[in-house]
């Protein structure tokens, strides 16, 4: 079973477009990352998963529950972080975490004290009196404190710093060995590529590829950079060849294929060095951004 299921999900914001036709699944124990520049409608998706705004049409289910008419069940099955975390902030930090702790029936005391070691948060002091890193850290245990079966988090990361940022994503694969699904989303792609299995990419309101991360990883692109130490040609043609730009002494471009046929076809080339790296997820996703992903 799908753990959590978006069905031509859509969503208008009056005439304003958020989030168009989405449909994908995650599976059980799946850390699947969401993608995509600001304002692309990830904070929409994942509201309407969590039944804060309704669908104009389309379904969202958590664990084959209807996102809209079992929100209720949802919310004490799922651990949630929303991208701005508003609290009381007159309360301290443990009176938050108790009362969390009430909703979901569960005594999570020595879960919140273990959380709040991990993150170096003070559990005693106000929330009015905590940063903005630290806010986002109370988010996070209040996510983690009832181990849901599913974690939906909106940007975790933001705000936090590099070495608590390693913290939290030992903490997401703690949970995911004791069976979590994590579903979140993210502008960083570094993160995701160290930490998902699956992720999708949405831009403008629409999803424009599921990628296996496993794929990507050891995919078939490779970005490539040829020298020419004295005449360049004016144009090379390689198929597979994607996004080329002039670099000084000559051209750079991201290739998609295997590495065997770029050899072939590199035979035909009089290049005088050539340089074949491993691309980030940027220079990858920059790719599906710009050309719908169509073509990989
Ligand atoms: N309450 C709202 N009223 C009108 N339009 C909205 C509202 N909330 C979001 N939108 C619009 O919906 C689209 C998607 O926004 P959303 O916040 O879901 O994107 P996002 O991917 O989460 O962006 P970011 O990475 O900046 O948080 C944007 O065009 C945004 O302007």
């Amino acid at each position: 079973m799908a753990m959590i299921e978006l069905d031509r999900l859509t969503k208008f914001y009056g005439k304003n477009r958020g989030i168009e036709n989405i449909s994908f699944s995650v599976e059980e124990g799946e850390i699947f990352g969401f993608i995509g520049p600001n304002g692309a409608g990830k904070s929409t998706a994942i509201r309407t998963l969590l039944n804060f705004i309704y669908p104009t049409s389309g379904t969202a289910r958590i664990m084959g529950m209807d996102a809209v008419k079992e929100s209720t069940r949802i919310r004490k099955m799922t651990g949630y972080l929303p991208s701005e975390v508003h609290y009381y902030d007159e309360m301290k930090v443990k009176d938050l975490l108790s009362y969390s702790a009430g909703f979901y029936r569960k005594d999570c005391k020595r879960r919140a004290s273990y959380l709040a070691e991990r993150l170096e948060l003070d559990i005693t002091r106000k929330i009015e009196d905590l940063s903005f890193g630290n806010r986002k850290k109370v988010g996070i245990v209040q996510a983690l404190l009832h181990d849901p079966r599913i974690l939906i988090l909106d940007e975790p990361t933001s705000g936090l710093d590099p070495l608590m940022q390693h913290v939290f994503f030992e903490l997401l694969r703690e949970a995911r060995e004791k069976g979590a699904t994590i579903f979140f989303s993210s502008h960083y792609l570094s993160e995701v590529q160290k930490l998902c299995d699956r992720v999708a990419i949405i831009k403008e309101g629409k999803l424009i590829k599921v990628e296996n991360m496993e794929e990507v990883r050891r995919n078939q692109f490779k970005n490539v950079s040829l020298f020419f130490h004295e005449t360049q040609p004016n144009a090379i043609h390689i198929e597979g060849m994607l996004q080329d730009e002039k670099i000084p002494h000559g051209v750079r471009f991201l290739y998609n294929g295997s590495s065997k046929q770029l050899l072939e076809q590199l035979k035909n080339v009089p290049f005088d060095d050539v340089l074949i790296e491993e691309p980030t997820l940027e220079e990858v996703f920059i790719h599906y951004y710009e050309k719908g992903g169509d073509e990989a």
